[in-house]
């Protein structure tokens, strides 16, 4: 069956392709869902694939990703901020504000919500890594600045990227779950 992935984010899609296209089709829609305030990715997440299972006029599953950038030296900001935070602050100026710090950890984490006529379930990846003056071409967001064993993610292929990443994590539990549940 085919899962809809409810983004208006190509790199979010294009990495759930890579990771699930052997067993599953992942098809891309748009659906403005209530992204509630909250400090939590899971509670935003689950609201989301909930509101637009309930939406949409059909039996197929939809999954939602909510990702977020905590910075260590910033008691964990932009968090679930993050997109708001890429959009107005900018990704080369957080790195600016991060280069004052001594301490330049950074935790990416995702939270995955599938949503069906049966409920909800969520799964969580995370990667800690290092913020950096930007370099690489690949990848998406905060994905330049964030490096990790020497790379930044912008310098990895998706495959590459999906084997340690936070979303990488995040689908390989779900898809373990999903073919689980589909045998
Ligand atoms: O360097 C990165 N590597 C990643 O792997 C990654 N995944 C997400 N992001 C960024 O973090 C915010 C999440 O916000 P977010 O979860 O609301 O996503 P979004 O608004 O882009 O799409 P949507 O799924 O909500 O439609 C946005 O600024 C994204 O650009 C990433 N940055
Ligand atoms: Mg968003």
């Amino acid at each position: 069956m085919a899962i809809r992935f409810v983004t208006g984010n190509e790199g979010k899609v294009r990495e759930a392709r890579e990771y699930l296209s052997s067993t599953d089709s992942v098809e891309q829609i748009e659906y403005d869902y209530t992204e509630i305030q909250s400090d939590s990715l899971e509670e935003i997440a689950t609201h989301g694939a909930r509101e637009t299972f309930e939406a949409l006029d059909s039996d197929e599953p939809v999954i939602v990703d909510d990702t977020g950038l905590s910075v260590e030296a910033f008691g964990g900001f932009p968090g679930p901020y993050s997109a708001y935070v890429e959009d107005t602050v900018g990704v080369e100026r957080l790195w600016r504000l991060a280069s004052e710090e001594e301490n330049r950890r950074a935790r990416f984490e995702t939270v995955l919500a599938y949503a069906d006529e049966h409920g909800t379930e969520t799964f969580e990846g995370t990667v800690v890594g290092t913020l950096v003056a930007p370099r690489g071409e690949g990848g998406f967001g905060y994905d330049p600045i964030f490096e990790y064993n020497g790379r930044t993610l912008a310098e990895m292929s998706t495959e590459e990227k999906n084997a340690i990443s936070h979303r990488g994590r995040a689908l390989a539990a779900f898809a373990d779950w999903y073919a689980d549940r589909e045998a």
